[in-house]
Order: C-alpha cells, then structure tokens, then sequence
C-alpha cells in the first residue's frame, strides 16, 4: 500500500505537539441535503448502529435518509448561529481559548487544532495540517466526558486508521474519558450555581444524558455506569439531596429499548406532578448543540407544560467558560506529561554546537 506522500522537512525544524479536541460532527449547512450528507457518514458508521450491514443499509438508505434529514434540517434552522452550527462554533472557540491558556503554562511548541468526527473540518483534513506543521507528538482529546463505543471509540478508530497511511507516524496519546475528573465537576456545577444565583432554585434538577440502545450496557460499555457518577459527583458538589434531581437518557433513536429513564417520559411525569420549576442541564455535552438546544430546551419544555408543568428553564452548557477552559486545561497537561518540557531536536543541536565552540571534545 502506497503511503500518504510525507510533508517538505528542513532539518532543525523544531518538533511541536499537536492537541486535538474533537467532537461529534454537524451538517455543514442547515438544509436537507447538508444534513443527509451528514447522516449518512454519522449513521452508516458500525459502530454507531451495531446491526447487521444489509439489513441497516437497507433501512438507512431506504428509509431514514429519505425521510430525516428534511425534520432534522428544520430543527438545525431553528438553533443554526450566524457564526454556523453550535457545535462547531464553541468546539472552536475552546481551542482557540485552549491555544492561548496552555501557552501560559506549557514550555516546548505545540498547536491546538479541532475536527469533528463526522463532517468538516474532517480529523484526516486536520491531522495532515497537524503534520505539515512538524507535530511529531499527537494527543487526541475526544470531547465526551464518558467514554462509549459509539463516540470515543469512533474518533480513535479514524485516527489509527489514518496513522497506518503514514509512513513517518507521530507519537500518539488518547483521552479516554473524564466523567469524574474534579475540573469538570466543579466547571459543571459553577456553571448551575451562577445561573441559580441569578434566576433562583427549582424543586427539581433534572440531568440529562444522551442515551444508547440497552444492549450496549449488557453488553459491557461503561458509559452508563460513567453517567451516572457524573450525576452523583455533580449532585454532591451541589449539595443535592436524592429527591431533589434525577438523572435520565435523552435523544432515542428506533425502536429499541434504549437507556432509561427516558428524558421525555420524566419531564412528562415531573409536568402531570404540577412541579412548580423544573431545570435542566445536560451534564455529557461539553458544547450546546441540536440535542440540547432544540431536544432539550425546545421540545422538552413543550412536554413539561403541556402534561401540566411550570416554569422549565434549560441551563445552557459548559461551552468556554472559563473555569471549564482552566479544567480542560489541567485535562490536557495531566495527559502531556513529558511531552510540554522536552527540548527539542534543534535546541539539543544548538546546544551540542555551542558545546563544540567552546572547546568540548567531539
Ligand atoms: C443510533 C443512533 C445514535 C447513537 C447511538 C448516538 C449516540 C450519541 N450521540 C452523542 C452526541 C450527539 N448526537 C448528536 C446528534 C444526533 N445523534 C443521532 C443518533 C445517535 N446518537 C442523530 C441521528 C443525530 C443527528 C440529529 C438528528 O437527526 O436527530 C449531537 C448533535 C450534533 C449537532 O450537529 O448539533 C451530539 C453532540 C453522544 C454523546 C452519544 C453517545 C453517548
Ligand atoms: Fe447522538
Ligand atoms: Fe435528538
């Protein structure tokens, strides 16, 4: 197999680390065919619909993206920025921001780039800039605070792949998840306590995750267990009582039984209670996107009041705050070790001439 032809190199080009944080992936535009576009890359990967080839292939192709993209692309207009998609607007803005604190922190060179998983910027797009830039050293930071096959494992899956086209591949690191790591619990609970600061309590808090089909969970995927310590840590720092929040599943997908309690079918239930307020946060998103703006903050709202329900107010994600960034951050450092301190090649070179000139044996 021909390799991918290796970048232009000058020998003493300094080597840099390369930090990746990657997300999901988004339809480049809100519109049907950018959205079946999409779907059909996110949806025909195997590790997201684990069912045998021909028969999803049918169904995905016959069916789904007949008739999906059209729904999802008028949700996507309702919550699309001028800026672009949400996902990808504050998946950039937090390596931008990532750029700037490991700078304040970090000695050896380094860039942070994004990609997304599915869509653009692609991660084979993002890991050849990566390369043209001299990064010998690579670490990947899949933007899901709790591991699943169907999201981390998809992002490391492409990024082996494209290492095996190299001929001159770069050392490599991986995030594998951060559901309890104290940065983030603490970044989530500022977050809840400065907006409680400002609109008040609810009787409730609800904390949504996006579900996965039952199966995984028997099947040996942690991402239950991962959510639902998230839940406990978050609740502890917040100093809730068990009566005083629930954890629940959102964004099910087919027929099958998925993770439960079903977000929908509690807000139904906390609505037919006549809670007075109810407030909800989606702890598993690092970045607001569809699934929080449109299924969590729109539709969920319209379940609750219609089965009865008061005030509902939806606490936007952790996004670029800054106690997150800070978090994100020690994330990041805690998983370079040895890497941000190293000199490199052409500093030891200078060094060694240096040496030489003054009379050092050969
Ligand atoms: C079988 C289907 C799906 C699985 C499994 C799944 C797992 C999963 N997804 C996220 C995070 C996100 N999902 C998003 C959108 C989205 N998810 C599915 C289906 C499955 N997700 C679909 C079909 C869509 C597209 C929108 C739609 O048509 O409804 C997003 C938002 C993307 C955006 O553009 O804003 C995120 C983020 C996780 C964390 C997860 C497993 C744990
Ligand atoms: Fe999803
Ligand atoms: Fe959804």
């Amino acid at each position: 197999m021909p390799y991918l032809p290796e970048p232009s190199f000058t020998h003493g080009t300094p080597e840099k680390t390369g930090i990746l944080l990657v997300n999901l992936g988004t339809p480049d535009a809100p519109t049907t065919p950018a959205v079946r576009t999409y779907l059909k890359e996110f949806l025909g990967d195997p590790r997201v619909v684990e069912m045998p080839r021909a028969i999803w292939w049918l169904i995905l192709n016959g069916i789904i993206l007949n008739t999906r993209p059209k729904k999802s692309a008028a949700k996507y207009a309702s919550i699309w920025l001028k800026e672009g998609s949400p996902l990808r607007v504050y998946t950039e803005k937090q390596a931008a921001l990532l750029q700037g604190y490991l700078g304040e922190r970090a000695q050896a060179p380094f860039v942070v780039d994004y990609a997304m998983r599915y869509g653009n910027p692609s991660i084979p797009a993002v890991l050849r800039k990566l390369r043209e830039q001299n990064c010998q050293r690579i670490l990947v930071v899949p933007m899901y605070p709790q591991y699943a096959a169907s999201t981390t494992a998809t992002v490391t899956d492409i990024v082996y792949g494209e290492l095996q086209k190299m001929r001159n591949t770069p050392a490599l690191r991986t995030i594998k998840h951060f559901h309890d790591h104290s940065g983030y619990i603490k970044a989530l609970a500022g977050n809840i306590n400065d907006y409680w600061m400002k609109n008040g309590r609810p009787e409730k808090l609800v904390m949504s995750f996006h579900g996965l089909p039952r199966k995984s969970l028997d099947q040996g995927d942690p991402y239950h267990c991962e959510c639902q310590k998230t839940g406990r840590l978050l609740a502890w720092e917040l100093g809730l009582k068990p009566e005083q929040y629930a954890v629940t599943f959102q964004s099910r997908f087919g027929r099958a039984e998925w993770l439960q309690p079903y977000t929908g079918a509690t807000l139904k239930e906390l609505g037919k209670q006549k809670l007075k307020r109810m407030d909800i946060v989606c702890p598993g998103f690092v970045a607001d996107c569809l699934e929080t703006l449109e299924e969590i903050a729109q539709e969920g709202k319209e379940t609750f009041q219609h089965a009865g329900g008061g005030e509902y107010h939806y606490i936007p994600c952790i996004n670029d705050r800054n106690d997150w960034m800070h978090a994100l951050t020690d994330l990041v450092i805690d998983n370079l070790q040895g890497w941000l301190v190293k000199p490199d090649a052409a500093e030891l070179e200078q060094g060694r001439l240096r040496a030489l000139e003054m009379g050092a044996p050969k």
